[in-house]
């Protein structure tokens, strides 16, 4: 990030270069045939250094890509100045320059590992400590409701990254889940949500937790609003509050203004981005679902991803090498969107988590120094657990006119081995299958074998696989607390490589207030249709048709 547009590099006008004569040739099922030794080359297994039970396998031979393609993508970071940018994140250098901001979540997993200057930095321990006290005396019961009966409902009311991350982790974990302890998470505006949570709770028995880094976020403070008045409607005294709601917030005058006491509210410091913040005081919902020694067995699943992030040379770090991959597709592909493809019913929320994590970092069309890119940034990041993808939108993936780069995941062992895991062996035979049609196809000539001659041609065609579609595989022994905290961290620090070479800021959110500002005007106008004002004829028209239908 030296100041120049991405495309301004040596490297990135050679990868042009390259891109323009050669890719054509880059064929996998060329590229297979002439290195038997190709998955050795282009695959590499992560070891946490210091448990190496959190280990996975990263294959990315199926990529588009030879020794000289990888080794000018890895230039073109290190042209970014990749290496410096990443120790000036762990350095606590205000790289979030807009917000003047340090970018610190690396630290809320650090456990005293890494130096890092930064104010707040040393009241991470606190916190945690604070997270391990509170999490074991609901979950042991000693903590106590109005009627002093035990909690057994928590419903987290939070949106955006104060909601996204307990949700997927809540999921990816639920083996490690106490089974008598039932988790809500609210997020939308739309009295629907909260309406249909609060009618499966007990107000003597649920604990709220308002999660909100601004304590300002509208659908929040709404919810947890209403939340209160639900409870205060059966409770009926104030006091009765500090039992039930607890809150996870940077802002303490708005914490205690809502009413929440001060001794409940679980702090974290504007260092830790929305969507990096699961892994602050914003993961309080996860203790308590899966305790408190699997929440910091997964904090330190994601240090160790720090560890070899911050250590690794290029050419092995996996973050950097699926970043650059991802490059390569982007922005001389043309490719448009990732899919992320767990073959893990637990990950099923992790595609709808990386879509903040990464749309929201990487979706900006602005520099850091205020250039405008003239190439692709982030891309639409999407997906669903397989195999259900498998009947759905696999079709265009397999056979349509785009090229979509898929991450495919699984665990060599399922948590759930009914059948004698037999699901799961079904389960894998298609993580394994799908890949290899991807990049290998069906030839024409393989198709007419197999329909014989008296196939129509336009059957014939419609049967052909093109293949050459690339893909990545990552297999892990079994999702535990640890590899989870690995895998998130892993794209992470993809999505902050990629930030670095497309020269943009990973770490704002810009693009999120216009249309905050749009909907407080209109909600102040939506009362009469004289009130209706300065919009174009279809917002106008759109807001006089409510206006006409709407019933209170
Ligand atoms: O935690 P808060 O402050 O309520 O914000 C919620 C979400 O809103 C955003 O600011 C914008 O969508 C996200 O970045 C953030 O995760």
């Amino acid at each position: 990030m030296s100041g120049k547009l991405a495309s301004e590099y040596t490297t990135w006008k050679e990868l042009q270069q390259i891109y323009d004569s050669e890719h054509g040739k880059l064929v996998l099922k060329d590229l297979f045939a002439q290195d038997p030794s190709r998955f050795s080359k282009f695959s590499k297994e992560y070891s946490d250094s210091e448990d190496a039970s959190a280990t996975f396998l990263l294959d990315y031979s199926k990529n588009l890509i030879t020794e000289p393609v990888l080794a000018k993508l890895l230039a073109l970071a290190r042209e970014a100045q990749l290496e410096t940018y990443r120790d000036k994140m762990f350095a606590g250098e205000h790289i979030n320059t807009s917000e003047d901001r340090a970018v610190l979540h690396v630290a809320l997993r650090n456990f005293d590992e890494f130096k890092i200057q930064e104010g707040g930095v040393d009241e991470v321990a606190g916190v945690l400590a604070h997270i391990k006290e509170f999490s074991e005396s609901v979950r042991s019961g000693s903590w106590k409701g109005y009627t002093g009966k035990t909690i057994d409902t928590i419903v987290n009311i939070g949106i955006g990254g104060s909601d996204l991350g307990p949700v997927m982790v809540t999921e990816a974990l639920r083996p490690y889940a106490k089974r008598d302890l039932t988790a809500h998470f609210v997020s939308n505006i739309d009295g629907t949500h909260i309406a249909e949570t609060l009618r499966v709770c007990n107000p003597e028995t649920t604990l709220f937790i308002i999660a909100s880094k601004t304590f300002t976020t509208q659908e929040t403070i709404t919810n947890a609003e209403s939340a209160r008045e639900w409870f205060l409607g059966h409770a009926k005294d104030k006091a009765h509050v500090a039992k039930h709601f607890v809150a996870l917030s940077t802002n303490t005058k708005a914490v205690t203004a809502f009413g929440i006491d001060q001794a409940n509210m679980f702090a974290f410091w504007d260092w830790v981005g929305g969507r990096y913040s699961l892994w602050s005081a914003i993961g309080l919902s996860i203790a308590l679902v899966v305790g408190y020694d699997n929440f910091e067995q997964l904090l330190k699943g994601a240090h160790g991803m720090d560890k070899h992030f911050k250590e690794t040379p290029l050419e092995n770090n996996l973050p950097v090498l699926l970043a650059v991959i991802g490059v390569w597709y982007n922005d001389f592909y043309g490719a448009q969107t990732h899919a992320l493809l767990p073959y893990d019913q637990y990950l099923h929320k992790f595609a709808d988590y990386f879509q903040q994590g990464d749309m929201e970092s990487n979706g900006k069309f602005i520099t850091k120094n205020g250039q405008r890119v003239d190439y692709q940034t982030g891309p639409i990041i999407w997906g669903a657990a397989g195999t259900n993808g498998q009947h759905s939108f696999y079709q265009l993936v397999h056979q349509g006119t785009k090229l979509i780069p898929a991450d495919f995941l699984a665990p060599t062992t399922t948590h759930n081995p009914i059948a004698h895991s037999k699901h799961h062996r079904i389960l894998l035979s298609n993580f394994f299958a799908q890949p290899e049609a991807l990049a290998f196809g069906k030839t024409e000539a393989e198709v007419r074998k197999e329909l014989g001659s008296g196939a129509s041609e336009a059957l014939v065609k419609s049967k052909v696989f093109e293949g050459n579609r690339p893909s990545n595989s990552i297999m892990f022994p079994l999702l535990t607390p640890r590899t989870l905290g690995a895998l998130v961290a892993l794209y992470e620090h993809k999505i902050f490589t990629q930030g670095v070479i497309w020269g943009i800021n990973s770490f704002d959110q810009m693009g999120v207030e216009l249309g905050k500002v749009l909907a407080k005007n209109i909600l102040a106008q939506l009362g009469k249709p004289e009130d209706v004002k300065d919009h174009d004829s279809s917002t106008t028209g759109l807001i006089h048709y409510y206006q006409k239908y709407r019933k209170e």
